[in-house]
């Protein structure tokens, strides 16, 4: 699969060409000043002469004309030119001031922004992503400049089948929403979460070749309970506690409506939101409208593809996952999602059991803030309840409700031990050195939570206390691991940016009204399948940010493919669903590399 599917990336270069040569006109109803301050239509010092002619613009640019590539150097010249100036300064403060300086460029100039980001992704994706996105949401308030995306608030209710209306794009295919209130692992920032739905698109753009002129960041603002934020003067949402209940869910509800009012074909993701209400909305709307929760199915696909790679790497076949011993660190939507499909994975493999025989083979430790979870749990959370220990025959004696995590892995022995707890270092020298007695002749380490401080280890760490044959996944990136003698302990980054962008873009270009089970299965089977042995013997379970274009064409098809499969595809635009049907495979590759939006300047016509 993996080879048909490198065999079909097209070279970058050559694919810069090929868009360049038949960009189409773009109509633009302005002139002068005002396209120059469009970040849509403003192409800065690139604008030939003719149409400064046409357009209005003779006089107010410079005379020299300059490329679009000589535009992109000379970004990239000014951005190495302040990573050198910056150098030995606090980490913080050079990665905001990277994260500025590629928001100047943002909101200046749209094309070559994103044509600067998808060139320089492995660069970049660390500054709009994690970590930094979680630096600038903390740091909203103070480097906040002119507003991206829309606010809906618990003061806009009745409001917003209007309030929609503002937003002045005709089509929107992709919307990623926030209620701000589990942002990262860095818990509740309210309004000031809205740069995670910004940073979500942007890779939307950059890896899906979404256009950019159709996706819509929305912050619902319901208000805080983080103390400081209403505290604090500058603090640019609601100053009250967050609404709860129906109240809140029917905020939630009137914005889908409204959303899905003007824009029937949209698609919603639903992005860090607390656990209740990440469940409680993906069950109330997974139905109703077309949508998904990133933090649940997105992250679970992401870990499934790594968890079978896992197995993979031990030299074993994939059959062999249901033998595996799982721990999971975080009890949350994450850690849930997680085990809720690897468990339809192991399901699938069992021969589909009942609850019982099941639980007789349980290979899954689930671990929250008060230790292992067990069915002898007081409040026993419902999300919780098929994984909770103390079912079946196959438990390990001494290990009870609210063990800690070090005897947890001391005593199961786990093949894979994976964190989304959101608690930075809680994989600690102990716990990793006790993976050492691991079952798996390669123990699996998944220290997923972000932002880099909230990793449950770091990458060093890990090599270094619990062996270099292990396998290393993190949810932000780490630099590869130096194991001397010309040895490196591979560093894999475990994160949802490697399926959602697909999943969007396949059900978008599907035409399907729902994503179901059967679509996100698709994904995380193709992204699984997409690496190679021998790559897997290296400990690379995921391929490098640098191809996630070329990964999010092969996902896109893979979930066209299921909705075809599953009679939901309707077709997009022209494309019916008949046509969708008959096409093979590789023919549903090049239909979704076809569709996907790349940066080329457009020449502009004026209409009145
Ligand atoms: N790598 C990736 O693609 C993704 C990573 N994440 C990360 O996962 C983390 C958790 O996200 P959610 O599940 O949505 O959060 P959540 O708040 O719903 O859940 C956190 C869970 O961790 C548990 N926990 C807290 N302290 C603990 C401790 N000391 N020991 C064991 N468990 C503890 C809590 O009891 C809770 O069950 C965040 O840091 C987030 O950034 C989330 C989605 C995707
Ligand atoms: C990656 C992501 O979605 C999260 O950390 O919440
Ligand atoms: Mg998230």
């Amino acid at each position: 699969m993996w080879r048909l599917a490198r065999a079909l990336a097209p070279d970058l270069r050559q694919k810069r060409l090929l868009s360049c040569a038949i960009p189409g006109p773009c109509i633009v109803h302005k002139r002068g000043t005002d396209i120059l301050h469009d970040p849509w239509f403003n192409k800065d010092t690139a604008f030939p002469l003719t149409e400064r002619d046409r357009l209005g613009l003779r006089g107010l640019l410079p005379p020299r004309v300059i490329s679009f590539e000589q535009q992109h150097d000379r970004f990239m010249v000014s951005f190495r030119s302040l990573e050198n100036n910056t150098r030995g300064e606090r980490a913080d403060i050079t990665a905001l001031a990277k994260w500025r300086i590629l928001n100047r460029l943002h909101d200046r100039n749209e094309t070559l922004y994103y044509r600067v980001l998808i060139d320089n992704i492995e660069d970049f994706a660390p500054i709009i992503y994690t970590p930094t996105v979680g630096l600038v949401c903390q740091n909203y308030a103070g480097l906040f400049r002119r507003p991206r995306g829309m606010y809906f608030s618990a003061k806009d209710k009745g409001e917003m089948m209007s309030m929609i209306y503002n937003w002045p794009a005709n089509e929107v295919d992709m919307i990623v929403l926030t209620d701000g209130s589990r942002i990262l692992g860095l818990g509740d920032l309210g309004v000031q979460g809205i740069g995670i739905p910004i940073g979500k698109l942007d890779m939307y753009v950059a890896a899906a070749g979404f256009n950019p002129q159709r996706v819509l960041p929305v912050m619902l603002d319901v208000g805080t309970n983080n103390q400081k934020l209403l505290e604090n003067n500058l603090y640019l949402g609601l100053r009250q506690p967050r609404l709860e209940g129906d109240e809140y869910l029917d905020i939630v509800g009137e914005f889908m409506e409204a959303v899905f009012k003007r824009w029937p074909k949209t698609i919603v993701q639903f992005e860090d939101f607390q656990m209740k209400w990440a469940f409680e909305t993906l069950q109330r709307y997974r139905r109703k409208f077309c949508m998904f929760n990133d933090d649940i199915q997105g992250t679970a696909g992401v870990a499934l593809a790594g968890l079978l790679g896992a197995v993979r790497a031990q030299g074993r076949p994939l059959s062999d996952f249901v033998k595996q011993k799982i721990v999971v660190v975080g009890a949350g939507s994450a850690g849930i999602g997680v085990l809720n499909m690897a468990k339809q994975a192991v399901s699938r493999m069992m021969g589909n059991p009942d609850m019982e025989e099941f639980a007789a083979k349980n290979p899954f430790w689930l671990l929250d803030k008060f230790g292992l979870v067990t069915k002898a749990r007081k409040d026993l959370d419902p999300a919780a309840t098929p994984f909770a220990r103390g079912f079946g025959p196959c438990e390990i004696e001494g290990l009870g409700e609210g063990a800690s995590l070090i005897e947890v892995v001391k005593k199961v022995k786990p093949h894979v031990l994976l964190g989304l707890s959101g608690v930075g270092g809680i994989f600690n020298e102990e716990v990793l050195r006790a993976m050492r007695e691991s079952d798996s002749p390669r123990p699996a380490i998944f220290a997923m939570s972000n932002p880099t401080m909230n990793a449950e280890c770091t990458a060093i760490d890990a090599f270094k206390y619990a062996g270099e044959n292990i396998i290393f996944a993190s949810g932000s990136p780490f630099e590869n691991v130096e194991l001397g003698n010309g040895k490196v302990g591979h560093v894999n980054q475990a994160n949802n940016m490697y399926l959602f962008p697909g999943i969007g873009l396949g059900t978008l270009l599907s035409g399907a009204h729902f994503i179901t089970d059967g679509m996100l299965q698709a994904a995380a089977e193709r992204l699984a399948s997409y690496i190679t042995d021998e790559e897997i013997q290296k400990g690379i379970l995921f391929p490098s940010i640098s191809s996630i274009r070329h990964i999010t064409t092969e996902v896109g098809a893979a979930v066209i493919q299921a909705a075809v499969a599953e009679g939901l595809a309707e077709g997009y635009h022209d494309v019916r669903a008949r046509e969708l049907e008959l096409m093979s495979k590789e023919e549903i590759v090049n239909y979704v590399a076809r569709n996907m939006w790349y940066p080329v300047y457009s020449p502009l016509v004026h209409e009145k």
